[in-house]
């Protein structure tokens, strides 16, 4: 399968002489659930904004979606995110006091495309008939559906996923994770994942292990209990 996104030698440096990723190598297939993980400061946000455009390296390459992005100018880079890109975050980034078909459409009404009906896609999250109802009304694992229903709405190249479970609980958790197991496995959609929950990485294909900037593992995911294991060896 093709690589929907590698990069390539990638360092970020930020003022003051402190180094978030050096020189960091890594090819995503399209259809593979990858869960990125390590130490609080190891680099994984910084990893996950260089690889979805939203954060340039301070040297190195990045494609995506079939383009180099590393100097493409803020506007096509900001269209080529839209177009291409789906986010999920702990903090779910819906607009309360909208509805759930409003909060939708926004990616569409700020010229995105919409591959996906809304009706269909909350279906595939497990939210149906819900369209109407204001987001400020729905619980936190409702909210984060409605989250996975705007990223896959646009049919999009890559969804990354910054902590999606974080504020949840266990079982709502599951519910999620599950969620995006069976976007990937049914519908071919790439997911790039941070998280520090084992039991979470435990649903991904592949485990990216980050130390100091640098991957130092990358592997078939293993079971929740190794995957554990690994973060122990990272962080001592
Ligand atoms: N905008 C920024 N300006 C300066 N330093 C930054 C910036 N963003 C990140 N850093 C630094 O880069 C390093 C890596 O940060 P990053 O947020 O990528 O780590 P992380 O693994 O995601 O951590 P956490 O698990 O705590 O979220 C840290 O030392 C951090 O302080």
């Amino acid at each position: 399968m093709e690589n929907v996104l590698a990069l390539e030698n990638v360092a970020r440096a930020f003022p003051r002489g402190i180094v978030a990723l050096r020189n960091v190598s890594l090819s995503v297939r399209t259809g593979e659930f990858v869960a990125v993980m390590g130490a609080t400061g190891s680099g994984k946000s910084t990893l996950l904004h260089c690889a979805a455009a939203l954060d340039r390296p301070s040297s190195g390459s990045v494609r995506l979606a079939g383009r180099q992005i590393e100097r493409m100018r803020e506007g096509p880079l900001t269209r080529w995110r839209r177009d291409r890109v789906g986010f999920v975050f702990q903090s779910y980034n819906l607009l309360s006091e909208l509805t759930v078909a409003q909060n939708l459409r926004l990616p569409g009404r700020l010229g995105g495309p919409r591959r996906h009906g809304v009706g269909d896609v909350l279906a595939a999250v497990g939210l149906p008939g819900t369209e109407k109802r204001p987001v400020g009304e729905l619980s936190g694992g409702q909210r984060q559906r409605v989250a996975i229903a705007r990223a896959l709405i646009t049919g999009p190249s890559v969804i990354f996923a910054d902590e999606p479970t974080g504020a949840l609980d266990p079982a709502t958790g599951g519910q999620i994770l599950g969620l995006l197991r069976r976007a990937v496995d049914r519908d071919g959609v790439t997911v790039v994942m941070v998280t520090h929950d084992p039991g979470a990485a435990a649903w991904s294909d592949r485990l990216v292990l980050l130390r100091e900037g640098s991957v130092t593992t990358d592997t078939a995911t293993p079971d929740a209990a190794a995957i554990a294991g690994r973060l122990r060896e990272v962080a001592a």
